[in-house]
């Protein structure tokens, strides 16, 4: 797939709901953007957001979007279960991909899209917009070059309050409800900018609602070993403490604690400010306000700070101009480690998405959910079987 002209990058966006609108909003005032068509399953609903958001081309299927030779890339901005099937379809049409977070439902989904991108040689990346914000930036500089020492503790929440409701996307399971998919993953990659998304240890408690979505949880995540060899070559501990809540409106702030300070960002997901504590030091706060809407602006925007997706977007066009296939700041291997780490926090909150999820995760939920006792007696039913049978398996 040859690079994208940096000076114009010609945008698709697929699903004309909230967050594409404000996608398009960033399109606006980001250099070099253009958005030139939208898809939406409704050819009339393609054609209302087409014209608010000036766009000249409509489409009334997603394949319709990705046989458009005007387009170079597509921004996926359905809901979570419509992203794998919708970004399969850009990548096979040769497209290259802005997926919204997560990525997919599970690992499964996202290694095959990863592979699919891979052969087709297109560029791929799950929209986690929080690494492109400035503030982050600039916290993840300071955090390299030492400023708060060595990194032992992230700390990071964010919640909102919503009410449950079956209809709302949030809380319906059939439409990827919960909020450790929502929001959850938005604490996980404040740990991941630092640490990675493969955690040595990983503990989770949940809140499900009747419907079967989670609305909050706390999670912890150890990060490496503290045997006596690993503690001898001088392993400093790394932990993470992390809060998600649809039920109320947190704080949201991401602390980064070192042995020597700490950096706090916020708001967790979109920040826009960051303040810098060094030991024995007067707190330094930073603000990095966003741009403004300009004056073509098709009206405020759904979500907060919105207009920052003009960071994530700029990022994305320098890449595409270097014709780069994944983003080194979140490749496609972090975007699988996330898909594995958050089947695995599932796991443990027994949150099952009926309509993707795999047997075996399923089953892993399923064991989590009995009692320690009940687990040991299982498996010594297993291995008596086993040991009857003269250690064949069948
Ligand atoms: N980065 C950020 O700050 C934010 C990111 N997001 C992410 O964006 C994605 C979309 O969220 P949001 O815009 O709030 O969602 P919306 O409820 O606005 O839905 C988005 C689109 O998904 C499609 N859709 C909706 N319901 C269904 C359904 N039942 N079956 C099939 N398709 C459906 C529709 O596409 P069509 O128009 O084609 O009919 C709709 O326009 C999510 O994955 C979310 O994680 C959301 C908010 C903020
Ligand atoms: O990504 C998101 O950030 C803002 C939240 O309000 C929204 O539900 C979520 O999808």
């Amino acid at each position: 797939m040859a690079a994208v002209s940096t000076r114009e990058t010609r945008w698709g966006v697929a699903g004309a709901g909230l967050i594409s609108g404000d996608f398009c909003e960033a399109l606006r005032i980001t250099p070099g953007a253009k958005l030139v068509a939208v898809a939406a399953r409704s050819l009339a609903k393609a054609k209302d957001f087409a014209a608010k958001h000036d766009a000249q081309r409509s489409h009334g299927s997603y394949a319709a979007l990705a046989a458009d030779p005007s387009v170079d890339i597509v921004y996926v901005g359905v809901i979570h279960p419509g992203h794998y099937e919708c970004a399969r379809v850009m990548l096979a049409a040769g497209k290259h991909v802005l997926c919204e977070k997560p990525m997919c439902m599970n690992a499964g989904e996202v290694a095959s899209l990863v592979a699919l991108a891979r052969e087709k040689r297109v560029f791929l990346m799950e929209g986690l917009w929080s690494r492109f914000f400035p503030a982050t930036v600039k916290a993840l500089e300071l955090m390299r070059a030492g400023e708060i020492g060595d990194v032992v503790e992230v700390i990071s929440d964010f919640g909102f309050a919503s009410k449950v409701s079956e209809a709302s996307r949030l809380y319906n399971l059939e439409m990827g409800g919960g909020g450790l998919l929502d929001i959850g993953i938005y604490c996980l990659s404040a740990a991941g900018f630092i640490w990675g998304c493969a955690p040595s240890e990983v503990r989770a408690l949940g809140w499900k609602e009747p419907t079967g979505a989670d609305s909050c949880g706390v999670i912890a995540l150890k990060y490496g070993s503290d045997s006596a060899s690993a503690r001898e070559h001088g392993r400093q501990p790394r932990i993470a403490s992390l809060t998600y809540s649809m039920r109320t409106q947190t704080r949201e702030v991401t602390l980064y604690q070192g042995t020597k300070g700490r950096l706090s960002l916020w708001p967790t997901h979109c920040p826009t400010q960051l303040v810098v504590e060094v030991d024995g030091v007067a707190p330094l706060t930073l603000d990095f306000p966003l741009p403004d809407a300009g004056a073509r602006s098709a009206g405020p925007t759904s979500f907060v700070n919105s207009l920052g997706f003009t960071y994530e977007i700029a990022r994305v066009q320098q890449l595409l101009g270097a014709g780069a296939t994944e983003c080194p700041e979140w490749p496609l291997q972090t975007s699988l480690e996330m898909a594995r780490l958050l089947d695995s926090i599932r796991v443990q909150l027994g949150v099952i998405y009926p309509r993707t999820d795999s047997f075996l995760v399923r089953a892993r939920a399923l064991v989590h959910a009995w009692p320690f006792s009940s687990r040991i007696l299982a498996a010594l039913a297993l291995l008596l079987a086993f040991a009857r049978r003269g250690g064949r398996v069948v």
